[in-house]
């Protein structure tokens, strides 16, 4: 069974499975939040695991953070089918494999995809019932900051994502609900409601 007939089968009523897409600008602190999540909820939520052709960051694992393909491999498994959605974000191509997510939500996991703009709008059209939750900076000087202190990306990246950042918000109203991380634990409560809801 293809996963629109896994997920048609669980929106009938036989599993609490389901899909939650999670989006806002890069450095607006989604990995954070999730991460947190996840730490709370370790049995009922999964977080999938996305595929990229940026490099590992320091620290970052291979199948741990994204599984780190070359382009060519990537496109590979792209023209074959295997991703849920993909993009192209900021010179990199981003996306989520199919087959962890079809098999979580079998199983009545929550399934978390955190992933940009346009792979937001490519499940709104492939999984409608899935809640789409956007991620919002308390203002783009804020967000700046976050980007220049995590010290992960160049200034050529940096100026790359915040132009991103201003298509995404403008994008906001797209979405069910949009939580502004200010506070943190603030911020953590309404995701943990919305998801939950
Ligand atoms: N509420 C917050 N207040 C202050 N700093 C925060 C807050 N949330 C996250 N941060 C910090 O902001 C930086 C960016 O957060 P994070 O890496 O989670 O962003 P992201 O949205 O996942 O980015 P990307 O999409 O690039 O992966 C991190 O250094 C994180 O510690
Ligand atoms: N469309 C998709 N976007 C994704 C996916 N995985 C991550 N992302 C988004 O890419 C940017 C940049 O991420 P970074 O790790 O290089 O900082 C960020 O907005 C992520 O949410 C995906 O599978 N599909």
């Amino acid at each position: 069974m293809n996963f629109t007939g896994i997920y048609k089968t669980l929106s009938e009523g036989q599993s609490e499975g389901r899909l939650i897409v999670v989006t806002g600008p890069s450095g607006v602190g989604k990995g954070t939040l999730l991460q947190k999540l996840l730490e709370r909820y370790p049995d009922r939520i999964l977080f999938s695991i996305s595929a990229t052709t940026r490099l590992p960051r320091t620290g970052e694992e291979h199948g741990r953070e994204y599984f780190f393909w070359s382009r060519a491999e990537f496109e590979q498994k792209r023209d074959d089918g295997e991703f849920l959605e993909w993009a192209e974000y900021a010179g990199n191509l981003y996306g989520t494999p199919r087959q962890a997510i079809d098999q979580a939500i079998a199983l009545g996991r929550i399934v978390l995809l955190e992933i940009e703009l346009a792979g937001a709008r490519q499940v709104a059209q492939s999984f409608p019932s899935a809640k789409r939750i956007f991620i919002a900076p308390p203002s783009m000087l804020v967000l700046e900051s976050r980007l220049r202190d995590r010290s992960t990306d160049s200034d050529e990246q940096i100026v790359k994502r915040l132009h991103h950042a201003e298509l995404e918000i403008a994008a906001a109203s797209e979405f069910d609900i949009t939580i502004v991380n200010d506070d943190l634990e603030i911020a953590l409560q309404q995701l943990e409601s919305a998801m939950f809801d």
